[in-house]
């Protein structure tokens, strides 16, 4: 029986049609929804008892999954979609996503065409698996302060690799714990005791015959991380080096190059380069935000619509807990959010597939806005979805926090994305640095282009005020936009100003650098907001689907307007009028999605299997499952749990003085 039957019912538009709007073609639909019911109906890609797991028990049963998920790519035959398809939908972090996600890429964003021809076959079968070994105990931001060193020795050709000190030793690589037999490491180039900054090396790690550390490696896991299950299934690793020897031709050469006579060579292509790896991954966490704000988002809303509590009258059933105005508040702009970050991720997707032939080219103009956009978009997105998970679980209550919701898990796997790839805050602050270089060139002539151009329009945003005069003008796409410009442009100029009292200029953005990161916050979700206005201007076929995302839109934006309220006032381009207004049409925007939520959440197209939740099932048959595993739980195998006798019985049975009191 379909409990949310009546709900499905209310909604307004072609669900069908919006599942394809949400996978971004008719093609990716049909694949994705192919491979997610492949891996659903596969026991071998079981789950449900993940958190449950000790670590070793664990760590095996991904093993074991990572190889059946590849022997089902090659039997099926399956393309590199396919395959990714299935990697998304087994739904466990494993070694492979590092061989496959920074591994590969590193080699081949770094890697001479000789390098790649030689590693990638390799990578490719599998016949090496490797990892991505940047981030030392002592420093993971600051790449410019790693310690470990690579000697050249012209003597021999090769490269000495060191850990010097404790601080030195790799700690965190995924896939490098227990699993990885090469690394691309990152460490100092010395070549003639004169030091060439940081660059990345290709390492054989363990013995592809018995695994075995090679000779001068000290490798292990560096331990439990946080939850249950969650991150747990991925090796990440500590790694020392004792003077290891490599040739010199698995230094990564496309940037730069060590020559046999031990001379430096750096190519037209710029240093930076060396950071591609982490520009690409960040593009991709950004698409990958939407898929799981968008999980928790299911759970909540269909669960939202399954609970009711209070208000029954005549003894009929009391209110669906989504039809509370403040629920609506809380769940809907997240609703509305999940939206937005899959919209900005196709940009983004398009914009980095745009940089990449651009370097191809030799045009390197664009990288500094892509590493801006990667970087802030993955600090957005990521804080948003991590904060809009744990809003998820408590807008289901008490059920919210046991495992069987499908929320702790879905936590503790994503949170980590606020931290890896670049802490969300050292990111900001390199969007806020783009933002100051953009404003003071402004008067040199130089046009701003791409997500920077609306600072071209300075004056003009400096000088105009909002124009809204009753609620319903707040859905013009273009009084939004200026509003948002506005804002971004006055907060960005504001931090130049106070920047430029100072006579250190990286003493005042140090200072200012609380100011510089709201500034940058601002510009980013102006860059959010204009993609989805972008994707509303193009033909949505379906009926009511535009609608929809125009409503979701207006709440995406509305809410982010009522939430940044002070920034919108202070900088004098709303009046407080003005932002009640937005707060009324907010309002009536919840009411028009209301109807809709649990059909917008359909829309992604989930299987339980993946949701793994039994509040967030399609039937919404909560009661029942959720009894049922209770009673599932190993605590209950027995009805007298191990260690009553021990210790529970002698407390009942002790015979004390205080007894009779
Ligand atoms: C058959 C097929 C099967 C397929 C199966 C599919 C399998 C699945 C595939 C994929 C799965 C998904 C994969 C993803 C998994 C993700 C898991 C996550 C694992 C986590 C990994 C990591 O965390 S790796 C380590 C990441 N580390 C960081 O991010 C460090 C953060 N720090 C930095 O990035 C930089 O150091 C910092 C940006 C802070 C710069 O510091 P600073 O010292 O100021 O910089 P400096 O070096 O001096 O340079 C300044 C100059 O350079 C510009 N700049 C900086 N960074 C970049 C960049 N990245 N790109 C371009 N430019 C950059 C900066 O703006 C300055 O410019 P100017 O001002 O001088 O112009
Ligand atoms: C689950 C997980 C997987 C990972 N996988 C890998 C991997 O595969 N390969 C790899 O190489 N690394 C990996 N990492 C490491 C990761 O990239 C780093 O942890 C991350 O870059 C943050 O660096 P950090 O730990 O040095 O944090 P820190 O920089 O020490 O941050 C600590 C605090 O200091 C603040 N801070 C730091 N610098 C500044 C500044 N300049 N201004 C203001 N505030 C600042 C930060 O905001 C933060 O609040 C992984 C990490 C995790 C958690």
């Amino acid at each position: 029986m379909d409990y949310l039957a009546d709900e499905r019912k209310k909604a307004e538009f072609d669900v069908d049609e919006m599942k394809i709007v949400w996978a971004g073609s008719r093609h990716a639909f049909e694949v994705s929804d192919r491979i997610s019911k492949l891996v659903a109906n596969d026991p071998g890609f079981r789950k449900d008892t993940r958190t449950m797991l000790a670590r070793k028990e664990l760590f095996k049963n991904t093993l074991r999954k990572a190889a059946y998920a590849w022997k089902r790519i090659h039997d099926l035959h399956l393309s590199e979609e396919e395959a990714s398809r299935l990697r998304f939908y087994v739904d466990e972090p494993a070694y492979t996503d590092l061989h496959w996600g920074m591994f590969v890429p590193a080699i081949k964003g770094q890697g001479t065409d000789e390098q790649q021809k030689k590693w990638l076959p390799l990578a490719y079968k599998m016949q090496i698996i490797g990892c991505y070994a940047q981030t030392e105990l002592g420093h993971g931001s600051n790449v410019q302060g790693l310690e470990t060193t690579a000697t050249f020795d012209p003597q021999t050709d090769e490269f000495v690799i060191h850990s010097p000190t404790l601080t030195s030793s790799k700690w965190w690589p995924g896939g490098l714990g227990k699993v990885s037999t090469h690394g691309v490491v990152y460490a100092r180039l010395i070549i003639n005791g004169e030091e060439h900054g940081i660059h990345g090396f290709i390492v054989q790690l363990r013995s592809l015959e018995d695994h075995l550390p090679l000779p001068g490696v000290t490798v292990g896991d560096i331990g439990m991380k946080f939850g249950n299950g969650a991150y747990n299934t991925m090796d990440n690793g500590v790694l020392r080096f004792d003077h290891v020897r490599i040739p010199r031709n698995q230094m990564l050469m496309r940037v730069s190059q060590v020559t046999r006579d031990g001379k430096y060579k750096q190519s037209d292509v710029p240093r930076q380069l060396v950071y591609g790896t982490m520009v690409y991954v960040r593009q991709t966490i950004v698409a990958d935000a939407s898929c799981a704000l968008s999980r928790a988002v299911t759970i909540a809303t269909r669960y939202s619509a399954v609970r009711r509590q209070f208000g029954s009258q005549n003894g009929g059933p009391e209110t669906q807990v989504i039809d509370y105005k403040t629920q609506q508040n809380r769940l809907f702009p997240l609703l509305a959010s999940a939206y937005a970050f899959k919209f900005v991720g196709e940009w983004l997707t398009w914009l980095y597939n745009d940089v990449t032939q651009r370097l191809q080219a030799s045009d390197f103009s664009t990288l500094p806005e892509a590493h801006a956009c990667t970087a802030g978009l993955k600090s957005l997105t990521t804080t948003a979805t991590a904060d809009g998970i744990e809003e998820c679980r408590k807008l289901c209550g008490g059920h919210g926090y046991l495992c069987s919701s499908g929320l702790p898990e879905l936590f503790a796997v994503y949170v980590p994305a606020c931290t890896y790839e670049g802490d969300n805050t050292v990111l900001l602050l390199q969007v806020a640095r783009f933002l100051m270089k953009t404003v003071s060139q402004l008067g040199s002539g130089k046009k701003p282009l791409g997500t920077i151009s609306y600072m071209g329009k300075i004056e003009h945003l400096m000088q105009s005020r909002c124009t809204v005069q009753k609620a319903e003008d707040w859905l013009k796409p273009s009084q939004v936009l200026e509003a948002f410009e506005a804002r971004a442009v006055k907060m960005a100029v504001s931090c130049a100003k106070n920047l430029s009292k100072f006579t250190n200029p990286e003493e005042g953005f140090a200072e200012l650098s609380a100011d510089l990161v709201e500034a940058a916050v601002a510009h980013c979700q102006l860059i959010v907001v204009s993609k989805f206005i972008d994707k509303l201007q193009q033909d949505i076929p379906g009926k009511g689907v535009k609608q929809q995302l125009e409503a979701l839109c207006g709440i995406y934006y509305l809410y982010l307007l009522h939430k940044h309220q002070g920034d919108f006032l202070a900088t004098s381009y709303l009046t407080p009028k003005q932002a009640a207004l937005a707060n009324d049409q907010l309002r009536a925007l919840y009411t028009k999605v209301r109807p809709n939520a649990v059909a917008l959440v359909d829309s992604f197209n989930y299987t339980d299997h993946f949701l793994g939740s039994i509040l967030g099932c399609y039937d919404g048959n909560v009661y029942p499952k959720l009894y049922d595993a209770a009673w599932k739980d190993p605590l209950n195998d027995s009805v007298v749990p191990e260690g009553y006798h021990e210790y529970v019985r002698p407390l009942l049975k002790q015979q004390l003085h205080t007894a009779k009191l």
